[in-house]
């Protein structure tokens, strides 16, 4: 007998979303099961962005159910939206910290803010996650004295402090050098191991995609054309999936080429 697949966590069904005249989602189905990381991939305006706020109910179908954790979100009202929400850590681009707070502080502050811990705990929790990502050598630091990898670490600690089981990131690793992406990939790896928490990536770095994902899925048109294991993904003969990884080998090949590009050699 097969083993039964893990439970879905994150569940998009038919979901169409429309701004005005411009249809941005136009039946998106995508499931993603506990435990795994899911990445999804498409061109720059395919609505990547538009499919991960529905997850976290920022946005709300036209058409279509999205379930978190068999959670139907348009069925919940704002108590119940905010219970759902709290099992989601939120990476968007940019996750900004608090300027005037250490980054022990920034870390520490949902714990203070929602659960109200003892501090003895609150301090233990901080320094457990920062641990995970490198940096409890940095704790007493303004954001202002961190790089741009390490804000993107301490961010991260922000958001998985709470112990979500869900990981949204929303192209977690925009502007970084290649050594920098490296850390977040890592980084990334160890939220997925740490917390065994179920995660959507949005990447438009197809290295960092078959590195962090179990499943990859493309968003084209509208439509999630497909979803598979990397190595399907990789071979896949839908037209668009051959179109945009071509793209991404041409784009790649193009920097390495380029005397002054910092980036890796296509292999
Ligand atoms: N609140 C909104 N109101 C109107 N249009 C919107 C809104 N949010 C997104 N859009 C439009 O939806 C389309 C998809 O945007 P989205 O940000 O999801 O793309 P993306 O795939 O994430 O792109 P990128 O990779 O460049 O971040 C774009 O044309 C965008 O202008």
């Amino acid at each position: 007998m097969s083993k039964p697949e893990p439970r879905a966590v994150i569940e998009l069904v038919g979901v169409h979303k429309s701004f005005g005249e411009q249809p941005v989602l136009r039946g998106v189905d995508l499931v993603v099961r506990e435990g795994s990381t899911c990445v999804l991939l498409g061109v720059s305006g395919s609505g990547k962005t538009v499919l991960m706020k529905h997850v976290d109910g920022l946005l709300t179908p036209d058409q279509g159910q999205v379930r978190v954790e068999g959670e139907d979100l348009s069925r919940l009202d704002a108590v119940g939206l905010a219970r759902v929400r709290r099992k989601l850590g939120i990476l968007f681009q940019g996750g900004a910290l608090f300027d005037s707070l250490s980054v022990e502080d920034n870390v520490a502050f949902p714990l203070r803010e929602r659960l109200g811990l003892p501090e003895r705990e609150v301090r233990s929790r901080v320094r457990r996650v920062l641990a995970w990502v490198g940096l409890e050598e940095s704790a007493s630091l303004l954001p202002a004295a961190l790089s741009g990898g390490m804000l993107k670490r301490a961010a991260f600690a922000r958001a998985i402090v709470m112990e979500p089981r869900i990981l949204l990131y929303d192209d977690p690793t925009a502007g970084l050098d290649p050594l920098k992406t490296q850390s977040v990939v890592e980084v990334i790896l160890t939220g997925k191991q740490q917390l065994n928490a179920s995660s959507l990536v949005i990447t438009p770095d197809v290295a960092t995609a078959f590195q962090v994902g179990d499943s990859l899925a493309l968003l084209h048109e509208g439509r999630i054309v497909e979803h598979s294991a990397p190595s399907v993904f990789r071979e896949s003969q839908h037209p668009a999936v051959r179109a945009f990884l071509h793209d991404w080998l041409t784009r790649r090949a193009r920097h390495a080429g380029h005397p002054d590009s910092a980036a890796p050699a296509p292999h």
